[in-house]
């Protein structure tokens, strides 16, 4: 894949798992992060949008257009022949006889991703419904296999959408995971597992929430989420036009520059900024599969679905297992570790999830 995965210092190191507060129920214990290191893809972005020092705006807004689809340029790999792309990532939906195939006898475990993947993406993320479509997809998958939402969001809050009890939750892009609240009958007492890699850092996240809700609104059509652990500032509705997009930068860079321990991902149209701590989805999948007992399982099957550069760290830990698969839900070629590909989240109700194990979707 083109995807390249850098390790840089962590210069963090008091961040390190060993200071994390990490509440679990039975021997569960979240698999061990390199040492010393954060691993990060997508070396150009993060050189680009390097907080710590020389950030340059102008990078800012390249980067947060390279990641808005209405000006997506894909890099030279993927822009040469679309059509490449798709022999890559073959869509998911025909390729499901070699999927059922690879999974046989495996023990399926499904991750799935929210905003994008479950529900549509809107403009107010406070209404990013998932459809009951989808739902009743999502609640028949979990009486076949374990079954995780995956989110970027708060936990609360996703929950609140997704509204099905015998999932488990990983929000704020997995540094905060609770097992089922109706118990699982997967595996005895991982329902009761609960998990939170950055929970120092709630005072931290909740100041600079209040700092950045000040500074932006001056900003029309910003918009900052408090996600708990992590926050987002939102631009999908700041008129880019009018310059309003560098102005929006500016103001989360001086505002970061406070915070060294603080760091900025991006996703659709987000400013992520979030712990230093060397946690993302791939950990939070790594840990799930390991409180379910499939720790060094050969005859596990792992799939996760989603949408963003986040879920690019699932898709990558995937690939290193060796085990199960990635599938992007993207309707435009993009670097990517997943091994499939969907073209919106319609698909995944209507189709691919539903085969699985014989599952049967709502007409
Ligand atoms: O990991 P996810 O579940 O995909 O969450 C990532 C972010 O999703 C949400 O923002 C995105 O969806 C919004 C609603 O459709 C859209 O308005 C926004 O532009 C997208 O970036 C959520 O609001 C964020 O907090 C999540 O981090």
């Amino acid at each position: 894949m083109t995807n390249q995965n850098v390790l840089v210092a962590d210069t963090n190191s008091g961040l390190s798992m060993a200071n994390s507060s990490i509440f679990t129920t039975g021997t569960q214990k979240p698999p061990a992060a390199p040492g010393g290191y954060v691993s990060i893809s997508r070396k150009k972005l993060l050189k680009n949008m390097e907080i710590n020092g020389g950030a340059r705006v102008n990078a800012w807004v390249d980067s947060m257009r390279a990641s808005s689809p209405t000006h997506m340029k894909s890099t030279p790999s993927v822009n040469e022949d679309p059509s490449s792309w798709i022999l890559h990532h073959p869509s998911a939906l025909e390729m499901f006889e070699q999927i059922i195939d690879a999974s046989k006898g495996k023990q399926i475990v499904m991750f799935l991703d929210y905003d994008g993947t479950l529900s549509p993406i809107v403009d107010d993320p406070d209404r990013a419904f998932m459809s009951k479509q989808m739902r009743a997809t999502v609640r028949k998958l979990a009486r076949f296999f374990p079954t995780a939402i995956v989110s970027g969001r708060c936990r609360d809050k996703v929950y609140k959408f997704v509204r099905l009890a015998e999932l488990y939750y990983a929000g704020s892009h997995g540094m905060d995971i609770q097992g089922p609240a109706k118990g699982s009958k997967y595996k005895k007492g991982s329902g009761g597992v609960v998990f939170q890699a950055a929970s120092e850092f709630l005072p931290m996240i909740d100041e600079v929430y209040e700092e950045l809700v000040e500074k932006t609104k001056t900003t029309p059509g910003a918009k900052v989420e408090n996600n708990k652990f992590c926050l987002s500032v939102h631009y999908r509705c700041v008129d880019e036009k009018v310059g309003k997009w560098s102005g929006l930068a500016q103001v989360v860079k001086s505002v970061l520059k406070e915070y060294p321990k603080l760091r900025l991902t991006q996703g659709r149209k987000v400013l992520e900024i979030r712990p230093t701590v060397k946690w993302d989805k791939g950990k939070a999948l790594e840990f799930l599969l390991e409180s379910l007992g499939f720790a060094n399982c050969t005859d596990v099957f792992p799939v996760y679905i989603g949408d963003d550069r986040t879920d690019e760290d699932a898709f990558k830990v995937l690939r290193e297992r060796g085990q199960g698969f990635g599938i992007l839900v993207s309707k435009i070629p993009k670097d990517t570790s997943a091994s499939y590909s969907l073209q919106e989240p319609t698909q995944a109700s209507y189709g691919f999830p539903a085969t699985f194990g014989g599952v049967q979707t709502a007409a």
